[in-house]
């Protein structure tokens, strides 16, 4: 197993925002962690970053505690990809890919030519080679999300953690980067993404970590974690599960709110 997280607890130094965490992602896994607004998604993604200590349990990458690898060494292995990202200079969107590879270099070096290559390899893995002479400001922001997946894949890291990747993106670009995603997982990358919307787990991901109030809520497959219970104990409202086709009769999962109003008609 590429990334296990044992029984972890911690927090920000005033008492465990979380309390008992579990769970476990491999190589070509999408593991989506769902859960109410403070569940602690982000603080999980801290202490798998090592950027936040563990108080109690372990992170593990390949069999081996996060802790007792270096900052740069781990650097190598988890690349982050904030929600939005503004840069303070208008580098070209091929100088930002470059930088993933800053981990592979020293502080007195520049990039080389391989360096230049694997960033123009990154960019054409998310279909995004025509972006390259842009400026990365000048981008929206469903290609600045695409650039940063090309800066992490540059990074040559495995693991992907990705904060509300979807979050602020429209119909067309929210669907490009879930085929992003989903493409990155086939070619064996693990990636471990915050979402709030409960489908995101049935059309990308194939784990599901819910959580609620720091706490395991489930985890496991989709079909067998997400269901109109399971979503009504940790957001409160009554939520209707249903399992339709596409145009193409392929299976699709819509979770939809029920309006309590409505069941008086
Ligand atoms: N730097 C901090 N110092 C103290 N408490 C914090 C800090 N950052 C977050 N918290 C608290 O930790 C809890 C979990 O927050 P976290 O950001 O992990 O939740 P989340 O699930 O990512 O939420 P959201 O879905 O709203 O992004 C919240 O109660 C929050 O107030």
């Amino acid at each position: 197993m590429l990334l296990e997280i044992e029984n972890v607890f911690g927090g920000y130094g005033n008492g465990d925002i979380l309390k008992g965490i579990s769970c476990s992602a491999d190589y070509g896994d999408v593991l989506c962690l769902l859960g109410p607004n403070g569940c602690g998604k982000t603080t999980l993604f801290r202490m798998i970053l090592g950027s936040l200590p563990v108080s109690n349990g372990k992170i593990k990458i390949a069999g081996k505690n996060i802790s007792d690898f270096t900052t740069k060494t781990l650097a190598n292995m988890i690349a982050y990809i904030p929600q939005y990202h503004s840069p303070v200079f208008a580098y070209t969107v091929l100088d930002m890919v470059i930088m993933g590879r800053a981990s592979h270099f020293s502080a007195f070096e520049t990039p080389k030519e391989p360096d230049q290559e694997a960033a123009f390899a990154a960019l054409e893995k998310v279909n995004a080679l025509p972006l390259a002479n842009r400026k990365y400001t000048s981008l929206s922001g469903g290609q600045r999300q695409l650039v940063l997946i090309a800066r992490a894949i540059c990074q040559s890291a495995k693991i992907f953690i990705m904060d509300e990747p979807a979050a602020n993106l429209d119909y067309a670009n929210h669907q490009l980067l879930m085929e992003v995603i989903s493409g990155l997982a086939n070619q064996g990358y693990c990636i471990i993404m915050s979402t709030h919307s409960p489908e995101h787990p049935f059309s990308v991901g194939n784990k599901v970590l819910l959580m609620k109030s720091g706490k395991v809520m489930g985890f496991g497959s989709p079909k067998e974690i997400i269901t109109s219970e399971t979503l009504q104990s940790v957001y409160d409202i009554e939520m209707d599960v249903i399992t339709t086709h596409d145009r193409y009769g392929r299976e699709r999962t819509i979770c939809l709110p029920v309006n309590s109003s409505a069941k008086t008609f």
